[in-house]
């Protein structure tokens, strides 16, 4: 199924929760929601499901308007955080259910029925767990047997609002690689919400980032992390190092700066901010750079350089260990940063400060 939604606006009294949302989600792909939290996410999902409606925009699935049709007539598979199986039910009646509430005319027979469960709980790797009710499951297997509720009605769209978001990490990382298997086995048009980062780029062919009720960029973990759109992604991507410069025939300028591998930017000349990604910074000795080195440490994979300016400011630089090159505290380094983006002073919002740079575990040399 082909979901275009266009122009998709949607307010809650006085706030503007959407504000104008253009997507188009290809036949059987799976698209990450990614954005912090009051973003807009699971608001645009309870559109799509018919949960909610907007106050205008389309919604158009495989060329129909889903605008006009009930929630009930869109075969949508809907998998929230914390989804309420029903505990008189064994896990084989809970994936049955949707299945066998349809009208009589659309239901299908109790073999069939039948079949399509067993179908369902090889695919989830659940077999064992069918006679089970939810009170004897783990949360990752509720998880599992929720997504397999979803699954039977062979949905037009499968919508997921972060479903692992209560599961401990360990947990959340093998269910995220069996959800991807799943989708490669399915081919259910997917939409999954989540705010972690590394859940979106694992999972998803597309990730769309998403900042108060706007989409602020399209992609692959790649073109996000190397060409964030706005300082908005910038800095949620987070690990972020901000610094200003001067802009010269599209190009950044900054004592102690060779920004010569990143691309020229249609931009006036003028004042402007630098966001570079400290593992994205290459360092060569230069005595005339003001950049020295204040001091490295290392995590055994990693080694992290501080380079220190006089007037204080500090950029963290992050080197492979195998492949760095020998670094001498106390002295000067020109930074070289490989990726990076350069955006204009006034399209920064100042009051969004940047967040810390995560602390490498390290060990002083
Ligand atoms: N029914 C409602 N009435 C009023 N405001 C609402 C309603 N539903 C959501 N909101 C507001 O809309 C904004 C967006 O909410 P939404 O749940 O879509 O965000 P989200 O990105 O999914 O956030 P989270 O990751 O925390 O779930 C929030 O500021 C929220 O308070």
């Amino acid at each position: 199924m082909t979901i275009a939604i266009s122009s998709l606006t949607k307010s809650f009294g006085p706030t503007a929760v959407l504000r104008g949302i253009d997507l188009s989600i290809n036949d059987g792909e799976l698209v990450a929601l990614l954005g912090p939290s009051g973003s807009g996410k699971t608001t645009l999902l309870k559109i799509i499901a018919g949960l909610d409606w907007p106050d205008a925009g389309g919604l158009v699935v495989n060329g129909q308007n889903w605008l006009d049709l009930p929630a009930q007539k869109r075969r949508i598979g809907f998998v929230f955080q914390h989804y309420a199986l029903f505990p008189h039910m064994t896990v084989r009646d809970n994936i049955a259910f949707g299945l066998s509430v349809r009208p009589r005319a659309e239901r299908p027979g109790k073999s069939v029925i039948a079949a399509k469960v067993t179908e369902l709980l090889a695919l989830l790797q659940i077999p064992h767990l069918a006679d089970r009710y939810p009170t004897q499951l783990s949360g990752g297997q509720r998880q599992r047997v929720a997504l397999g509720r979803a699954l039977a009605i062979e949905p037009a769209v499968l919508l997921l609002d972060e479903p692992f978001g209560a599961l401990d990490a360990a947990i959340r990382r093998d269910l995220r690689r069996w959800l991807r298997e799943v989708h490669q086995q399915t081919g259910s048009t997917t939409l999954f919400v989540t705010h972690d980062q590394e859940e979106a780029f694992e999972l998803a062919d597309r990730v769309v980032v998403m900042g108060e009720g706007r989409i602020e960029q399209i992609g692959s973990a790649d073109q996000i992390h190397d060409r964030p759109a706005s300082p908005f992604v910038a800095r949620f991507m987070g690990a972020v190092v901000e610094l200003p410069v001067t802009l010269r025939a599209g190009r950044a300028e900054a004592a102690g700066l060779d920004a010569r591998a990143l691309e020229r930017r249609a931009m006036a000349d003028g004042p402007a901010q630098l966001f570079l990604r400290p593992d994205a910074i290459a360092l060569e000795a230069d005595p005339a750079s003001p950049w020295v080195l204040a001091h490295k440490s290392s995590n055994g994979a990693m080694i992290r350089a501080s380079m220190r300016r006089a007037d204080g400011t500090e950029v963290p630089v992050d080197l492979l260990r195998h492949s760095a090159p020998d670094l001498t505290l106390g002295t000067a380094y020109r930074l070289r940063p490989l990726t990076g983006a350069v955006f204009a002073l006034d399209g920064i919002a100042q009051s969004d400060a940047p967040r810390p740079l995560p602390i490498l575990k390290e060990k002083r040399q």
